[in-house]
């Protein structure tokens, strides 16, 4: 009795004390977050930061964040996290304006996305920034002239389409199961080997055979796949930085990324080998003019102002860069675009209208498109840039405030804040593209050309209303590389076949540091007959 009467008497005073704690923080965090200055905020509290409505939306991020900035005033918003710098996500065209070109200098990509591909990209353009960035940046530039440009479709894509493409497309269309139904094939990962044969021929000069289903799985190939899925793992840990402790563990992820990312290594440097025995034995006349190839003729002293460690390792770096930068980009946005086609039958007439106008009058037997022609396809360049708005390659990208600044719009940013801008949001925003910005109308890029009645020409978007390859000094070095190639395998697919996917497919949208349809996007192949 007296033991219990004691008890309870202490008991009263704790509950009271423990309620009484809890009111205060209840109502000092309530204060607080009114008193909070931004316009369309996720809720915040101190210390914590945003992170209850970060878990709540976990499944949802990217559409989370696309509604609230639509939602704010001005299409910003502010927060910040447990353990996190404070961040900014912006979806209005003058600030990215300023972040990518008037400002370019105070925003680059900074140490926080640096430290984190560090371990598989080192010092490469994608993940540099200064001097490192500028060499590179004015050396490969001249990888990407109208010339190059020319000789690449005619002999590096041209030939993946008709030797593998083409063929793997028909094999698939004759291929039928025990009913009789042609089978389905995986488009999504069908371009994506296109495109990772294709980026390693620019970039290295070799061919890794993936699209060419009678050679073995390349092993360059798988393990870069490995390295990419797992390295971007690190940006997404619920716990920030944790994966800093299992690297110096060498454990889980950690350990399986390192193995993957020695494998990466070794490969580039094998190839590198062989290039400088070769040119060294050709009196330095590379027999392949490719990105390696520019890298590694420049003189010692020029590398030397843009790197810190050896010059094979950032030759190495420049090249895994490249590699990355052009492999998921371009088959994840025609896995998007040959969904959207399938969907809509007057855009895949339309499509086929313009190829049959411009091959009308080409000899018989010629096969493929030059370059010329690919360029007067004003409808499918329409269409691909329709489909990107929606379906934006990389999503959102990330900068890092140097000194304190405004932006237009009046936000403030503090020193180290991470500023992102959101290329999906904005493609889905009415005040930039208007009432029926959800529908997919190629016709919107398109207007009356003045010269030739009942013909249409393409009109491009302001690049920072539509920043889909970046825009301002850092634009996308790629863009033209991408959209010929893109062009190319549209055309001679669809003048050849039709890709029938299921009807009521909804497929979700997915992103690391590409983005990719979830589960792929089976397609029946169907030939078409003509
Ligand atoms: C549809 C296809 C593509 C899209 C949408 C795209 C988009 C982008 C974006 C948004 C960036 C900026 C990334 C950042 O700084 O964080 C970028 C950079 C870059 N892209 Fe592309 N890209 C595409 C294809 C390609 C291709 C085929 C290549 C060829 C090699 C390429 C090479 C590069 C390079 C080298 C950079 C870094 C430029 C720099 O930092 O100066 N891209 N791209």
């Amino acid at each position: 009795m007296e033991a219990l009467f004691t008890t309870s008497s202490l008991e009263m005073p704790i509950v009271i004390t423990i309620t009484a704690v809890l009111l205060i923080i209840v109502t000092i965090l309530y204060v607080l977050r009114a008193e909070s200055d931004d316009k369309a905020t996720p809720a915040s509290y101190p210390i914590v930061g945003s992170l209850f409505s970060f878990l709540r939306n976990r499944s949802r991020l990217r559409e989370y964040f696309t509604e609230l900035v639509i939602r704010a005033p001005s299409n910003t918003i502010k927060f910040h996290r447990l353990g996190m710098r404070n961040a900014v996500i912006t979806a209005n065209p003058a600030n990215v304006e300023h972040l990518l070109k008037t400002r370019f200098e105070n925003y680059p990509k900074g140490d926080f996305f640096s430290l984190h591909l560090h371990d598989l990209l080192g010092t490469g353009i994608f993940n540099a920034d200064g001097e490192a960035w500028k060499l590179q940046r004015r050396v490969a530039s001249y990888e990407f002239s109208t010339r190059s440009l020319r000789d690449f479709i005619a002999e590096t894509v041209q030939r993946e389409i008709a030797d593998r493409l083409l063929p793997l497309l028909r094999k698939s269309a004759a291929s039928t199961d025990e009913e009789g139904n042609v089978r389905r094939l995986d488009m999504q990962e069908v371009l994506k080997r296109f495109g990772f044969d294709n980026i390693c021929k620019v970039a290295f000069g070799t061919d890794p055979g993936c699209l060419d289903i009678s050679l073995p799985v390349s092993e360059f190939a798988e393990a870069f796949d490995v390295a990419t899925d797992l390295i971007v793992k690190r940006f997404f840990h619920p716990v920030p930085f944790a994966w800093k402790v299992m690297r110096r563990l060498n454990v889980g992820s950690e350990k399986r990324l390192r193995e993957a990312i020695r494998a990466v290594h070794n490969f580039a440097e094998g190839v590198i080998r062989t290039r400088k025995t070769e040119m060294i034995s050709v009196c330095a006349a590379p027999t392949h003019q490719d990105l390696l190839s520019r890298f590694l003729s420049l003189d010692g002293s020029v590398m030397g102002t843009a790197q810190k460690g050896s010059n094979d390792d950032f030759v190495r770096d420049i090249v895994i860069s490249f590699i990355l930068a052009g492999r998921d980009t371009t088959s994840s946005a025609l896995t998007w675009f040959f969904w959207l086609v399938s969907t809509h039958p007057h855009v895949e007439q339309q499509i086929e209208r313009e190829i049959a106008r411009l091959t009308e009058c080409k000899e018989e037997g010629t096969s493929g498109f030059s370059y010329e022609e690919l360029k007067e396809m004003n409808y499918l360049h329409a269409s691909i840039c329709e489909s990107m708005r929606l379906y934006p390659p990389v999503p959102s990208d990330t900068k890092e405030a140097l000194q304190d600044d405004v932006l237009p719009d009046g936000t403030t940013v503090r020193k180290g804040t991470r500023v992102s801008y959101h290329p999906y949001a904005m493609g889905r925003m009415e005040s930039i593209w208007g009432a029926d910005c959800l529908e997919f109308k190629p016709e919107r890029w398109l207007k009356e050309d003045e010269n030739e009645n009942g013909s249409f020409v393409f009109v491009s978007e302001n690049a920072f209303k539509y920043p889909v390859f970046q825009a301002g000094p850092r634009i996308c070095l790629g863009k033209e590389m991408a959209f010929t190639q893109m062009k190319c395998i549209a055309a001679n697919v669809i003048k050849e076949f039709s890709l029938k996917v299921e009807p009521d497919l909804n497929p979700k949208f997915v992103s690391a540091l590409a983005s990719r349809m979830e589960g792929g996007l089976p397609v029946k192949v169907v030939k078409k007959t003509n």
